[in-house]
Parts: C-alpha cells; structure tokens; sequence
C-alpha cells in the first residue's frame, strides 16, 4: 500500500464564525472540533501519519491538547501554519517526508466526515492520482450583483460543491504549488486543475460541513447526536489501588476517616478506594490514570484529601461532555470493619461525583485472611463505574 499522509489545516482564525478563540477549538459535544477531526484520521486504516497544522502560538497547547484526548505518538505531528489555508497546507506538505506517495488535506473544521470517505478519497487519488470530496448542488443558484440584484442563474447541472478530503499524490501537488507561485486558491484541487492534473470527483455528504458560521454549530451538534456510537455514548471503566499500612498514618477511605491503630502509607492521604473510583474514571475516559494527573512528585498533592483529585476527575469527564451513570467500589479490608461507614462514604463519594447517593455503590469484603490484605500488610480497593454522554445517563 502506499505511505500515505493527512495534513488537518487548522490555523485558521475562524472570522466568520465569530468567537473569541478560533473555532476548531470550540467544543463540540464537549470535545474541541479539531480533536473530532483528527479522532478520524488516527481511525482511518489507509493514514500513516498526520500533520496538524495550527496557529503559530497553539503549536505546544495543541500537542497536549491531543495528547489529553489519547492522541499522540509520531505519526502525529502539530506544525505552526501560514496566514492563508494555501500557505499552511504547503507548511504541511514540506514537514512530510519523500517517501509520503498519497497526501489528504482535510479541513480541521470539517470534524463529521465518515471514515469510508478518507478510504474512497484515498483509494480514488491512487487510481487516478486526484480525487476530492463534493456534493452535487442541490439548489438553484444565482450569480449575485451590486445592491443583491440577481445577475444571472447558473445552470447547477453536473455542478458539484467541494469538500474535503481532496487527495492527490504529493508529486502532483507539490508541481502544482510550483507552478501556481501566489495565485490565490482556496482548496487544492484548483491548484491540481491549473497545473493540468485530471482530478476526479468523490461523492462526499451532506453532513460533512464545515463548520464555518454560527448555525453551522447548531446542525453540527444535532448531525453530532445522530453519529454518536454507544462507544461515545456510554464508556466503562475500571480502577484498581493498593495502599500498605503505616503506623503513623490516619486511614481514610472514601473520604471517610476510619478509627484504626494504622493508616495507609502514601503521598496523599492514601485514600484506596477513592483513588480506585479516580482511576475508573479516567480509565472510561482513556485518559491516564491518577499518577500522570496528580504525580506524587508534585507536592500540591502531599498528604492531599483524595476527594478533591475525585472532584477533579469529575471535572476532566465534563469537559468532554460525560457524567457519571453509576460506580460500584469493593474496598478489600481484612480489618478494620468498614459496614458502619460506608453509608457516609457513598454520600461522600457520591457528592464529588455531583450524581445521587443511590449512583453510588461501596461494598467492603475480607479475603478470610488469605493474601496481602488478609495478612494484614494493606488495603485495596476496585472500582466499576459506567460515564454518560451529558443528556443520556438516565
Ligand atoms: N491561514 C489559514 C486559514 C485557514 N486554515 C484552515 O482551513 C480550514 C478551512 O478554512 P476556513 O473554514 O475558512 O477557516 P478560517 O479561515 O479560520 O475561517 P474564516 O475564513 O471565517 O476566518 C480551517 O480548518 C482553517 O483552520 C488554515 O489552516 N490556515
Ligand atoms: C477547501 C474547502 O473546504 C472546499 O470547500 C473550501 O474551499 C475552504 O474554504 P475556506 O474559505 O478556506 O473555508
């Protein structure tokens, strides 16, 4: 198969839309636009690599933005881009190596394409050496004149509305920058059609939008609902910790604090069974764990109150539009006996988590004195839970 690449134009300031921050970064069902858009490019099975190309200043902030969203490795880099689309498509296609044979650019502010129509772009480049993304024109159109009067209606048949993807082999493109030198273009197949290269139509959909105006948000959010697969709906996670007991030590447990002759050894306050319900979350999240948010390195977090890390995670699963549905937490303690504090651990556990006590589940069970925890040494905790999409976890 050939090495092919994307390149994600999004160094655009988004004017038209309006906002104090350039849209591609402006949350859609709770992710940004761009994470969508390149969500789909690192699920398509012909992209070998991808090159975001951003605004100069968002180079850094948008290499973590990805990596926050489980999106990083090499084969996906964020270069700075120019001051017109043209310009940061050619950053693009200069970053790219000689052995990239097919190249994609895809607007960043075009985040619901289907994954087939990278594959159908791609597989038509390959045979014809250019093919984009169009729909046919579906409404009437006029040739507009000064004051709005209308000039002239334009025939729409056999005409087609560009989208992207708009594929072609990077030879063919990179010849077709030589010779277009600054000849104003605004996508890349005008640039192929000038240098003479036949470049073929692949039929796109409707719902492919670039998010451009306003309402261009209202009808991404509602296309948004209708693409969401239950893997974006709902998402499982599970959590699992184990903490030694220390003499010197209180032992907290899902917030509460448990009397005991020891406590848990830790840099916060060991606090098991929370950190186990932390790690769930952010397992359903498939964002990291606990450690690589809240390190024990960091001393903000010495001797912490884990509920307050349990509140933060919570805040991590909003920001991308999901809500706890329900958590079930087995803390593994040989003693002391836990029973009569776990109604006030699920209030606890359940208030950080902003859902009902009843969302909340704590059992506490003995190993019969088998194990590291029945000899004693310590305490562990697992922790099941289920997140919702904002709006569908009741
Ligand atoms: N200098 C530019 C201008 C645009 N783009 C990208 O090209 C795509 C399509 O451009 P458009 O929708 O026009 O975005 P903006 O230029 O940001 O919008 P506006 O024209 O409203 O300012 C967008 O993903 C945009 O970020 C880019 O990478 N570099
Ligand atoms: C490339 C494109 O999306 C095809 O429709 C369009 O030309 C981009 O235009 P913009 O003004 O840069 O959004």
């Amino acid at each position: 198969m050939p090495t092919t690449a994307a390149i994600i134009p999004a160094a655009g300031s988004g004017s038209r839309m309006g906002l104090d921050h350039p849209k591609q970064y402006h949350l859609l069902a709770g992710i940004p636009i761009l994470v969508h858009t390149v969500r789909v490019f690192t699920s398509a099975s012909c992209v070998d690599m991808i090159v975001v190309v951003v605004p100069a200043e968002r180079v850094e902030s948008t290499v973590n933005l990805m990596a926050d969203h489980g999106l990083s490795g090499a084969n996906l880099q964020v270069i700075a881009g120019g001051e017109r689309r043209q310009d940061s498509v050619k950053a693009g296609l200069d970053s790219l190596n000689a052995g990239v044979d097919i190249v994609l650019v895809h607007d960043g502010a075009r985040p619901l394409l289907a994954p087939d129509l990278i594959d159908r772009c791609c597989d038509a480049a390959i045979e014809y050496g250019a093919a984009i993304a169009a729909v046919p024109v579906k409404d009437t159109l006029k040739k507009g004149g000064p004051g709005g009067r209308i000039l002239h209606t334009v025939d729409r048949k056999d005409l087609w509305q560009a989208q992207t993807p708009q594929a072609s082999r990077l030879s063919l493109l990179l010849a077709a920058y030589d010779m277009a030198g600054e000849r104003e273009v605004t996508d890349e197949a005008s640039l192929l059609e000038l240098a003479g290269t036949d470049v073929h139509l692949v039929e796109g959909s409707e719902t492919n939008i670039k998010i451009t105006r306003p309402d261009d948000l209202i009808i991404a959010e509602k296309i948004m609902q209708n693409h969401e697969t239950s893997s974006e709906k709902i998402r499982i996670g599970h959590g699992y910790d184990a903490h030694k007991f220390a003499s010197d030590r209180a032992l907290v447990l899902g917030g509460v604090t448990v009397p005991f002759e020891m406590g848990l050894a830790g840099h916060s306050d060991a606090d098991v069974l929370t950190h186990a319900l932390c790690d769930a979350i952010l397992g359903a999240l498939g964002a990291g764990d606990i450690g690589s948010h809240f390190p024990d390195s960091d001393q903000e977090f010495l001797n912490v109150y884990s509920v307050t890390l349990l509140e933060r995670v919570v805040d991590i699963a909003a920001q991308r539009g999901f809500v706890l549905s329900n958590a079930d937490i087995t803390v593994v303690c040989q003693k002391p006996k836990l029973a009569p504090f776990v109604p006030k651990m699920k209030e606890i556990l359940a208030e950080a988590c902003g859902v009902d006590l009843g969302q909340v589940n704590v059992k506490a069970t003995t190993t019969e004195k088998m194990g590291f925890t029945g000899r004693m040494e310590g305490i562990s905790s697992h922790a099941v839970v289920l997140l919702a999409k904002e709006g569908n976890c009741k």
